[in-house]
This record gives C-alpha cells, sequence and structure tokens, in this order.
C-alpha cells in the first residue's frame, strides 16, 4: 500500500481484513501513529478488532522496501500527474515483475500515469478506482491503459471481487471516470441549486437522500428510467418525459434515443410481464434500503 492517506488507510483495513498481509509506505513521519490511530474507526466499520487488522499490518517509510514481495501494489499517492508518473517509476522498479500495479486515481488515467513505464510494466499497470470509504463503498472502477495486459486486468478484477467490492471494466479512458463524472454533474448543479437560492446546502442533501440516493441503491438510472415508463418501458417514458433530455440543445438525437431504448430493452426486457418482474424487484431492495436507513438513523 503506497500512500497512508484517506483512501490508502481504508484500502489497508480492507486487504487486511480479507487476510492479505499488507505494507504500507507514506513518507509522512506519523506513518506508524496514524496507522495504529486509523484502525479502530476502520476495524468497527468492518466488524472486526484493530488487533486483527494490525496482525497483518507492517509499515515501512522506504517504498523499495514496502513493495518489494508485493503480490499488488496499490497506490494512494496525491492526485498529480507528475507525482504518480514518478511514484511509479519507483514502485515499477522495485516491485516484482509479476506484481498488479494499480492506482486509486479519482481521474488521472492509466495511460498517462505510465507512459514513462517500460512495455513490461505498463501492462500490469492499471486505474481501481475506489469511492470513499473503499472498505465499504462497494465500486471499483477497473481502468486500463493502452498498454495494460488483458491478463493483468482480468486478474485485478479477480482480486477486487475476491475482496468483496464491486469491480466495474470501462472500455474507454476519460478522465474522471464514470462515476466521479457522474457525481461532479450532480455536484455542479447542486452548487447552482444553492447559490440560486432553491433550496439550503442541508434541505439538497436531504432531497438527494429521500430520492435517488436511496433510488439509485436499489436500481440504475437506466433501470430506473425504464421503470419510469411503466408497462411501456423507456420507450414510453422517452416519449412521455423525455423532452427534457432529448431536446435539441442536447445533442442526442432520434437515433441515439433508439440506441439507448434497445441497449435497455436488451438488458431489462420489455413488456407488462419483464415490468412487473423489475418494479417487484425493485420494491423488494428499496423496502430493505429504506428499513436499513430507518434502523442505522434510529
Ligand atoms: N479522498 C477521496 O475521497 C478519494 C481519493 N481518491 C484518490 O486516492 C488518492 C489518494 O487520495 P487521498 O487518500 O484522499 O489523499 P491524502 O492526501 O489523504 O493522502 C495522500 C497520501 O500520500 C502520501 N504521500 C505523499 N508522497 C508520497 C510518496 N512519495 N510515497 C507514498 N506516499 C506519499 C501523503 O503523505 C499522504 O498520506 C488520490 O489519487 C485521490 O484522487 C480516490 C477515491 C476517493
Ligand atoms: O467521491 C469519491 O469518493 C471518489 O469518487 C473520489 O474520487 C473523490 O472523492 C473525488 O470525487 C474528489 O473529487
Amino acid at each position: 500500500m503506497v500512500g497512508a492517506g484517506t483512501i490508502g488507510l481504508s484500502w489497508t483495513a480492507l486487504f487486511a481484513n480479507a487476510g492479505l498481509n499488507v505494507t504500507v509506505s507514506d513518507p509522512r513521519p506519523d506513518l506508524a501513529d496514524v496507522v495504529r490511530d486509523s484502525m479502530p474507526e476502520l476495524a468497527a466499520s468492518l466488524g472486526t478488532s484493530a488487533e486483527a487488522l494490525l496482525a497483518k499490518i507492517s509499515i515501512s517509510a522506504s517504498l523499495a522496501e514496502a513493495v518489494a514481495e508485493a503480490d499488488l501494489v496499490q497506490e494512494n499517492g496525491p492526485e498529480r500527474l507528475e507525482f504518480k508518473q514518478q511514484l511509479f517509476a519507483e514502485i515499477a522498479a522495485a516491485a516484482p515483475k509479476h506484481a498488479l500495479l494499480t492506482s486509486s486515481s479519482s481521474g488521472i488515467v492509466a495511460t498517462l500515469i505510465a507512459a514513462q513505464l517500460d512495455e513490461e510494466a505498463a501492462a500490469r499497470m492499471l486505474i481501481a478506482h475506489p469511492f470513499n470509504p473503499p472498505q465499504l463503498m462497494p465500486l471499483v472502477e477497473i481502468v486500463p491503459g493502452e498498454r495494460t495486459s488483458e491478463s493483468a486486468t482480468l486478474a485485478a478484477i479477480d482480486f477486487y471481487r475476491a475482496l468483496g467490492k464491486v469491480p466495474v471494466r470501462e472500455h474507454k479512458e476519460v478522465q474522471g471516470f464514470v462515476a466521479n463524472r457522474l457525481q461532479a454533474v450532480v455536484l455542479k448543479e447542486a452548487f447552482s441549486l444553492v447559490l440560486q437560492g432553491v433550496v439550503t446546502v442541508e434541505e439538497l442533501d436531504i432531497a438527494m437522500k429521500a430520492s435517488l440516493g436511496a433510488r439509485w441503491a436499489t436500481i440504475g438510472p437506466f433501470e430506473s428510467y425504464h421503470l419510469g415508463g411503466g408497462p411501456g418501458g423507456i420507450r414510453h417514458m422517452f416519449a412521455h418525459l423525455g423532452a427534457n433530455l432529448t431536446g435539441d440543445d442536447s445533442g442526442v438525437t432520434e437515433a441515439d434515443v433508439e440506441k439507448l431504448i434497445n441497449e435497455v430493452e436488451r438488458s431489462y426486457g420489455s413488456g407488462a410481464a419483464a415490468y412487473a418482474k423489475l418494479a417487484a424487484a425493485r420494491d423488494r431492495k428499496q423496502i430493505a434500503v429504506n428499513n436499513a436507513l430507518k434502523s442505522a438513523v434510529e
């Protein structure tokens, strides 16, 4: 584990809780203290003890020493391209030639981070972007670079799945990947609504938690839009309420709409029977989420 900040410490707890031996490296002078002091809270969130986690964790201010016997290196350094390029040059030079080299980067693509690596190291380097906190939030975005090998990508997916994460492999590199780009659009609109005085910060957060937050924990945006159309599905939804998303200034053509409809119907089915099955599953999950949130708050 390279970098013992917010994300590196969370990953460390998750890796240790999975029974992995974790060596944490960070030049920060308080490395030993921050690892020791962060584990009680992280352990509690994982239902284990700080002692159990610390038994699997060692620390080293030397990056080369920390990665010398690694099977996977998870980089969690500062979000600066030149910094990560230098860090990965050091990691690649010191880590075993079989080790997967992954970055938690929020938005810098692997092709850029690995640009100075030789072919052999670049083939093992990819993005494994978590959502904070990694020990609890399921997603890890697996984004290979142009030179990342298929075997390394598949091995990374298997590794994170075995940790209990939900790996989503992305097929093209875009800055910010997927989840952060979606988050950024929502945050920009949230900033605007608060700055206009439409709602307060707290009211906006309540509105999000009481709607999209609760909904998207059970079904994603496309399945939700499909269900919004009732038995007519997304085809009816676009016809009935789609104008605000596909108007002339949206850049979305009729052919685009048809492509999206076909992909959604291929993924989730269409017609009354598919709708009934999807809606029943959604309701079961939504009730479970609502009840869990109520019990957590009470
Ligand atoms: N904070 C967040 O919500 C999320 C952050 N990320 C990404 O994770 C990475 C780390 O972010 P945070 O943990 O939030 O940052 P942070 O600022 O909490 O931690 C960064 C750590 O890197 C250490 N560091 C600096 N130079 C180093 C070196 N040469 N070798 C090893 N460690 C070094 C620092 O001492 C610090 O402990 C970034 O790439 C960020 O984009 C990804 C998902 C969520
Ligand atoms: O929000 C998260 O947990 C992650 O998606 C991140 O990468 C960072 O928080 C990022 O959004 C900060 O801009």
